[in-house]
């Protein structure tokens, strides 16, 4: 066995110097020395070359890791183990270049006849400094500059591989030359049916709005020269004929003359994305149970109808709808038939009207027609009929029959007011009226069905002297974590007990605040409160998570709200983190982008930031990308009974918190009842919920007492 490792080494230096790896299979111990000698010689002092020799396979596998920068082949070497030996090169040192030796011109002719890949034929006796000088460097300095490419290539086609974008790219007629695995996926092809297809032929694609044919990208690159991007609309037949919508991004590949040698395309599937969020813009305008527009969707349709009706000077009717005694049908046969007999109420009414009226559904039993301009009090008294008889024939639900009447209010433009806001309430307020008159009936709007506008000036001055007189009180509702039950934050409710009439009905006084401006001191006041009461909480290390205060349209309008925050915040010594606001939809919806602006501000100061009752007014999460919120909170009408609701209403809640995650928002059921509503919210990935399931809104001190001194002990 002759075996042998000679390294000539000097300090390093900085430069051009030779660091080379040299495999020489030399069996001759005379050659072996004559090349010692002549690489000693060679090497200059900056030089490292490693030499080694080999002359058996099993030498040959040892010495080819890593792989030689070159390969010396013997002259002395028998031709037929050379065959040998060249083969076994080529196994084990792959890309290595190979200079074979010869002692003389016949020799090196025969030896060329073998075709061993060399790079180089020398004659042995002219092998000296000077040509191994010249040689080898530069077959040396050609190698690394293809193993690096190609290390390249290698790290490229890796990333293609794993990367979820489809890659294909053409050469410059169009014909697909390359295509990774997730483009093959996305085809339905193997590489052996994409490779060299003509990439029109491909991928067929059309507009998904005007149904006509796109001009395939790589060809507009490759007519153009320039990047081209297809937007969301392009819709993809595959050869299987199965539609995927894709978005690309189409590039030019240059050579570096600048001419175009063929084209990289980059795209993925979008069609669930787009399938999730078509659902969801829905939902921003429709109701989710019955599919009619909703109250959102009616305010905006009544303002559109009530000024073609001033331009053509034509009356037109609103009509408020609520189902009698429909509480009743959800007791006794539950909640599911509850659903059931809404849904079919709504296909009733829409086969009274014609397509020009519509019909939405304002929430839980109530529903608004509104009915085109051209329709006077006849018309709307005609309707009225129809409907009452529509909606009182017996309806059938899971085999049963279940009768159910109306009461309907209606409010005629313009004699009983001129704009969307009056219409809808004095349409609601002539509704009451026919609910007080025994129900199953219908009724006009009259002015003097407004006398409860004394007790709405009762109300107000009753506020105005409770703000002085302390008449108000903070109580707070637990949020908790549905995985564990335990506490994660609380909301602050505002309760008024007036010294004559007890304890005010929240919605009256908040709504009377609202219109008479009085929330404006009364909401300065909640957040003196609250910021105080959270930081003895947080003090004491008490309370997990944030308190919540209820922020309304009219004081985030207000120009010094983010003033006075960051002064409450600094006056109670309490860390921004432990409070939220708690903002409505359309309080943010009336001004994009100055809710943008005071958001950004609001956030800056450190507070969290919550939309409230999402679910009931535009549940648009395109404005939720936009909007700096940490939190949505699922309006109680979406949660009530969805255990049990059918099921188009559960995948519309499991893709509004599937959305909301994908924002990184975190999700709160509002009005969780109960312990099969709360377990269907945990498992569908609702993170926080709250409700009467685990407490009502109760004081301060209840608060600490239920829920601060055990925070575990949450049901
Ligand atoms: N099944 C079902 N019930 C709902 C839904 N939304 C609200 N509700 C219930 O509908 C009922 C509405 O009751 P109300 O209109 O206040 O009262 P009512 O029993 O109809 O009585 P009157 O209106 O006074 O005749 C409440 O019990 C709500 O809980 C829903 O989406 N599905």
């Amino acid at each position: 066995m002759c075996y042998c490792h000679r390294r000539w080494r000097t300090p390093a230096r900085e430069g051009n110097k030779m660091d080379i790896h040299m495999l020489a299979v030399i069996r001759d111990p005379s050659e072996r020395a004559y090349l010692e000698q002549t690489l000693g010689a060679l090497c200059r002092a900056e030089d490292v070359i490693t030499l080694q020799f080999a002359c058996t396979l099993a030498e040959l596998g040892r010495a080819a890791i890593p792989p030689p920068d070159l390969v010396l082949l013997s002259p002395s070497l028998q031709q037929d183990s050379l065959l040998e030996f060249g083969e076994a090169l080529r196994a084990v040192c792959g890309g290595s270049p190979v200079i074979v030796l010869a002692h003389d011109i016949a020799q090196l002719q025969a030896r060329q006849e073998l075709k061993l890949g060399a790079v180089a034929y020398l004659v042995n006796s002219t092998l000296g400094r000077e040509q191994l000088r010249q040689v080898v460097p530069s077959v040396v300095s050609a190698m690394r500059q293809c193993r690096r490419q190609m290390g390249d290539q290698a790290h490229g086609k890796v990333v293609l591989d794993a990367i979820a974008d489809a890659v294909i790219s053409t050469n410059a007629r169009g014909s697909v030359d390359y295509c990774n695995p997730a483009a093959r996926r996305l085809l339905n092809l193997s590489l052996a049916q994409i490779l060299d297809m003509p990439v029109n032929e491909l991928m067929v694609l059309h507009d998904a709005k005007s149904q006509s044919k796109l001009e395939h990208p790589v060809l507009q690159v490759l007519a153009s020269g320039e990047v081209v991007r297809v937007g969301g609309d392009c819709v993809l037949t595959r050869p299987d004929g199965i539609e995927l919508m894709i978005e690309d991004a189409t590039a030019p590949i240059a050579d570096p003359d600048g001419r175009v040698r063929g084209v990289v395309m980059v795209f993925h599937d979008i069609t669930t994305a787009r399938e999730l969020q078509a659902q969801v813009d829905h939902l921003a305008w429709h109701d989710f149970l019955t599919g009619l527009p909703n109250r959102f969707a009616a305010q905006r349709h009544l303002n559109q109808i009530l000024e073609q009706a001033r331009a053509d000077d034509a009356p037109l009717a609103v009509m408020y709808l609520d189902l009698d005694k429909f509480k009743l049908v959800n007791d006794t046969l539950g909640h599911a038939a509850g659903d059931a007999l809404l849904v079919s109420v709504a296909s009733r009414l829409r086969a009274c009207f014609r397509v020009v009226d519509l019909i939405s559904r304002q929430g839980g039993d109530e529903f608004v027609v509104l009915m085109a301009p051209g329709t006077s009090r006849l018309d709307a008294t005609h309707a009225a009929q129809r409907i009452s008889a529509a909606v009182a024939a017996p309806h059938e639900i899971d085999g049963e029959q279940v009768h159910i009447g109306c009461s309907i209010g209606m409010a005629l433009f313009p004699a009983d007011g001129d704009s969307g806001d009056v219409l809808l309430r004095h349409a609601d307020t002539a509704l009451h009226a026919a609910k007080a008159g025994g129900r199953n009936g219908w009724r006009f709007f009259q002015p003097e069905l407004l006398s409860n506008a004394i007790e709405r000036r009762q109300l107000e001055n009753g506020l105005r002297q409770a703000l002085g007189a302390s008449e108000f009180e903070l109580f707070y509702q637990p949020k908790i974590r549905l995985s564990d039950g335990a506490l994660c934050g609380c909301e602050a409710l505002l309760r008024w007990q007036h010294p004559a009439w007890g304890w005010v009905d929240p919605t009256r006084f908040i709504r009377s605040a609202e219109e008479s401006g009085l929330i404006i001191p009364l909401g300065r006041w909640v957040l003196r409160q609250a910021t105080r009461q959270a930081q003895r909480w947080q003090h004491a290390g008490q309370l997990p998570g944030a308190v919540a205060i209820n922020v309304s349209a009219l004081e985030l309008r207000q120009t010094g709200f983010a003033d006075y925050l960051s002064d409450c915040l600094r006056r109670a010594a309490l860390d921004p983190a432990a409070l939220q606001l708690e903002l409505t939809e359309s309080a943010l919806m009336r001004d994009m982008p100055g809710a943008q602006a005071l958001l950004q501000r609001l956030k800056g100061i450190g507070v969290s930031l919550a939309i409230d009752d999402f679910g009931t007014g535009y549940s648009s999460l395109s404005y939720l990308a936009d909007f700096p919120i940490d939190i949505l909170k699922i309006d109680r009408s979406f949660v009530h009974g969805i255990d049990h609701a059918v099921s188009r209403r559960q995948t519309l809640l499991r893709a509004v918190l599937g959305l909301a995650g994908s924002l990184s928002i975190a999700a709160v059921a509002e009005g969780v009842e109960t312990v099969q509503e709360a377990d269907f919210l945990n498992d569908a990935g609702c993170p926080q919920g709250q409700g009467y399931f685990y407490s009502r809104a109760v004081d301060a001190l209840t608060f600490e007492r239920m829920f601060l001194a055990a925070p575990a002990a949450a049901p």
